[in-house]
């Protein structure tokens, strides 16, 4: 009878998590020893790994079709069965997904170690993307500089990509078929349990835009006035290579040259971290502080011993800044290739944050040791972060003396975000635009550089700083892209991040709506247990719910919508209006003059 099956159900259930839980392990460590030490030898025993573990996958999703678990009452229990019952790449056929994994892992690690030749030496070619390239778009105000490394990168990183790219879209779509989704691009929107995910997307973007015409355009005219017309023209797309960063995604680093009040003190805590003698440990011990603070959980001995936090001399590594959890209960790593400098203290907090949703949610079911939705995952370190980032913290740290609040200052400080939280989003939209298109099959390979382009274009209102042809594949320039790693998770996170925000400094009696000295953007929540329980409550339910549930327990709402982030930015939206008025700068852009299709 059905009780009977359905606690049959559940011990069957439960012994299959615990062993997917062995399994996970297994693969992480392969994955781990290959990424932290890119030698034929470590991938060809990570795809070793894979193949096996792809086959007792295979037999385990067969036992779990004796079961009738659509019918049984437990929700969890069905919710368990309905997850293991989607088998992933697993389901191609051994000689296939072996393809697919190589095509993956040579994107990637051509990616990992791409070397640079040196601008105006061509003898010096050993440059990485981190540090060195990192370093020179944060730093370099030369046009010619930044265009010829934003060439050489997308050749090494992008071009080169493209046969494996090509082979990787028809064996990804061929394991989404077998696992009853049209293409790759249904069965990663299928993560969000929603079934007009994209429709959200877009509504959203349309609710955010006109706060983006008005930043892309001040910012367009401060970069005209300072490289002049010829570079920078007063209605057309901006060069991306202008931006302080290879991809144009956040622009934190034109700060310094473009704040809307330069004669106010300029918050540069990279150069304070630096005076003070900062060191990468330093920034990884002051993050784990704040959350502890919250009296969420702290780092494990073995994350200390464990974790790679600075690039190795001796090896090639995946530098691309990862959170790894072993699902053992105990083993949680991060590997990245820290600089003491103001984006890598925001990467540390992104990355401790997935260690912490690990954390706390690492004694529920293996299955639903996963963010409520992958935005979720990639938001948590991103929240903790925006009270770091608040001049009250940082004078609390002693990072910054910062001048006391005043109109100006707090403008300044909203600029500084908004290039860094506002201008992110039409970038991560564009680069899961891109893919839905490819993986549909409307982009082809013989359009693939032309469709990125003009979707880059329309949405980000940005330029290839030199022509590009169907020779080229800008998209793999990007690392999620070589790596096969989903990228709307970022555009979900850099949006309920501040409906989290909100949430927590309301929370912590630190943002009260309508006390101006109460106000979201000096909203720092260290130290306050009310704020770090209520987080605690939404990141122990792991995926075991759907994320609608997990974002009312935190936020009161259901809806992942843009109100929070508006709110956040509303003085900035209504100076930025002002300012372009008084300069009379164009707002938007038309198309551009360089040949890209
Ligand atoms: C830091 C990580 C690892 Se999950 C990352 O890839 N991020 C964090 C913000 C956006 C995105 C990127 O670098 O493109
Ligand atoms: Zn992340």
């Amino acid at each position: 009878d059905l009780e009977a099956s359905e606690q049959e159900g559940r011990e069957y259930i439960m012994h299959l998590d615990k062993m997917a839980g062995i399994r996970k392990n297994r693969a992480a460590l392969a994955e781990w020893a290959y990424t932290s030490n890119i030698t034929k030898e470590n991938e060809d025993n990570r795809i070793q790994v894979q193949l096996e573990i792809s086959q007792q996958e295979k037999l385990a999703w067969e036992e779990t079709k004796m079961y009738r678990w659509q019918d049984f009452q437990d929700f969890s229990l069905r919710r368990m069965f309905k997850k293991y019952s989607q088998l992933g790449v697993a389901a191609l056929p051994n000689d296939k997904y072996k393809q697919l994994m190589l095509s993956i892992s040579g994107m990637e690690s051509n990616y990992a170690t791409a070397k640079i030749c040196a601008y105006k030496n061509e003898t010096k070619c050993d440059l990485s993307l981190e540090p060195d390239l990192t370093e020179i778009f944060a730093k370099s105000q030369d046009p010619e500089e930044l265009k010829y490394y934003w060439v050489e990168w997308h050749k090494a990183a992008g071009a080169r990509a493209r046969q494996n790219f090509t082979e990787y879209v028809q064996l990804d779509n061929e394991a989404a078929k077998l696992n009853n989704f049209d293409d790759v691009a249904e069965w990663w929107q299928s993560e969000y349990e929603v079934p007009d995910f994209e429709q959200q997307l877009a509504k959203i973007w349309e609710n955010v835009k006109p706060l983006y015409q008005q930043l892309h355009a001040y910012v367009r005219k401060r970069l005209r006035d300072k490289y002049g017309e010829e570079v920078v023209s007063a209605r057309g797309p901006i060069p991306a290579h202008l931006l302080g960063n290879m991809w144009a995604q956040t622009w934190n680093n034109i700060e310094s040259f473009t704040r809307p009040y330069p004669d106010k003190k300029e918050v540069d805590i990279t150069q304070a971290m630096q005076d003070q003698n900062y060191t990468s440990l330093k920034m990884f011990r002051m993050s784990d502080e704040f959350f502890r603070s919250l009296n969420l959980t702290a780092m494990p001995e073995k994350f200390w011993k464990n974790s790679i936090i600075e690039k190795p001399t001796d090896r090639e590594i995946v530098c691309h800044a990862s959170a790894w959890d072993f699902y053992d209960g105990e083993d949680f790593r991060i590997k990245m290739c820290t600089v003491v400098s103001k984006e890598y203290f925001k990467t540390v907090h992104h990355e401790m944050g997935h260690v912490q949703y690990y954390l706390q949610y690492k004694d529920i079911p293996v299955v639903f040791r996963g963010g409520a939705n992958p935005g979720f995952h990639e938001a948590v370190g991103d929240t903790i972060a925006l009270s770091v980032s608040s001049p009250k913290h940082l004078r609390r740290v002693g990072l910054t003396s910062g001048d006391a609040e005043d109109e100006q200052t707090e403008i300044n400080q909203l600029y500084k975000m908004g290039i860094d939280k506002i201008v992110f989003l039409p970038f991560a939209y564009t680069l899961d635009l891109f893919r839905y298109g490819v993986f549909r099959g409307a982009t082809t390979p013989d359009d693939y550089n032309c469709h990125y382009w003009r979707l880059r274009e329309e949405l980000q209102g940005v330029e290839p700083p030199v022509t590009r042809t169907e020779d080229d594949f800008d998209a793999a320039a990007k690392y999620h892209v070589s790596a096969d790693v989903e990228y709307a998770r970022y555009y979900v996170s850099f949006i309920v991040q501040f409906q989290f925000h909100r949430a927590l400094c309301q929370i912590a009696g630190e943002y009260v709506p309508e006390d101006l000295t109460k106000k979201l953007v000096d909203c720092d929540i260290y130290q306050s247990v009310a704020a770090g329980n209520a987080l605690s409550n939404m990141l122990k339910m792991g995926s075991s719910r759907p994320w609608p549930d997990a974002m009312e327990a935190l936020t009161g709402q259901r809806a992942m919508r843009a109100d929070g982030l508006l709110e956040y930015f509303r003085p900035l939206h209504d100076w930025l209006q002002a300012e372009n008025q008084r300069t009379g700068e164009y707002i938007g852009w038309e198309s551009s003059n360089i040949q890209y299709c």
